[in-house]
């Protein structure tokens, strides 16, 4: 089922509906409806942050280019929100909701069995020798869990521990599927496990996470 189709929609009696609502101190997230264009300035972001990290231009261009971008920040300061009414984040039909944040993928399977995604690290995600930094695997599964937990009808809970195994060297600019579910519910407690492949389906990392529940009015 196709992500948009699924959020919102009644999901496993795992929690409850009464605990569903309840997210801790979290302001209630909903989903942000965004014209073409604003898919076009995420996209173009994205690939301004992997030219940021690949080029070396002359002194000219770069003073230039500061220029330009201070520029397009004098253009976007007045429009600042508060958390949660920004659509970074909360564009579901977006290569990573729409946030700069999160990995450019997309989500091709969301619902209570699991969530899987696909997509590419860039060379935004460099980290040495050709490989996504180590460091972009956890920001990859961590937010493939939330939205695990979330397809699973959890409420929002908090990772209190991550633990992932580097299997093989993981590319960029090669195609790769992530996918994950639940694997059993404790009280407040949600563990969850995922994989990372690429398209003959060698392992390159598999995690492990524990999330557990907020309570009320827990940050
Ligand atoms: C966006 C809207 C558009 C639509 C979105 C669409 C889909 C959804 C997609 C995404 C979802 C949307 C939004 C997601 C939003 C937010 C997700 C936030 C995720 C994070 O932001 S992640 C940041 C990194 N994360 C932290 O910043 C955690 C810091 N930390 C703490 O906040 C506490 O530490 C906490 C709360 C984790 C626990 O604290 P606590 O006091 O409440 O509970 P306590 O310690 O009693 O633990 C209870 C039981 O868990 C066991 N336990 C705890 N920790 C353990 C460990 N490490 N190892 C083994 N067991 C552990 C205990 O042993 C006990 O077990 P038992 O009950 O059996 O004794």
């Amino acid at each position: 089922m196709r992500f948009e189709e699924r959020y919102g929609e009644a999901v496993t009696d795992s929690a409850g509906k009464d605990d569903y609502e309840h997210h801790g101190g979290f302001p209630r997230y909903t989903p942000a409806e965004v014209g073409p264009e604003y898919g076009r300035l995420v996209d173009a972001l994205r690939t301004l942050q992997d030219l940021a990290v690949s080029t070396a231009p002359t002194p000219e261009v770069i003073e230039d280019a500061a220029e330009r971008v201070e520029a397009l920040i004098d253009l976007l300061k007045p429009f600042a929100v508060p958390e949660g009414e920004q659509p970074a984040g909360r564009v579901l039909s977006l290569p990573g909701r729409g946030s700069l944040l999160m990995l450019p993928w997309t989500v091709e399977k969301f619902d209570a069995e699991g969530v899987r995604s696909r997509g590419m690290f860039r060379r935004y995600h460099l980290g040495g020798n050709g490989a996504a930094h180590g460091g972009t695997l956890p920001l990859l599964f961590d937010d493939l869990f939330g939205m695990i937990q979330h397809a699973y009808g959890r409420p929002i809970s908090r990772t209190a521990y991550l633990h992932i195994n580097y299997r093989k060297i993981t590319p960029l600019d090669t195609e790769l599927v992530v996918e994950g579910s639940v694997d059993k519910v404790e009280g407040r407690k949600t563990f969850i496990s995922a994989v990372l492949k690429d398209r003959e389906g060698t392992v390159l990392a598999d995690c492990e996470a524990l999330m557990v529940q907020l309570l009320k009015g827990q940050p």
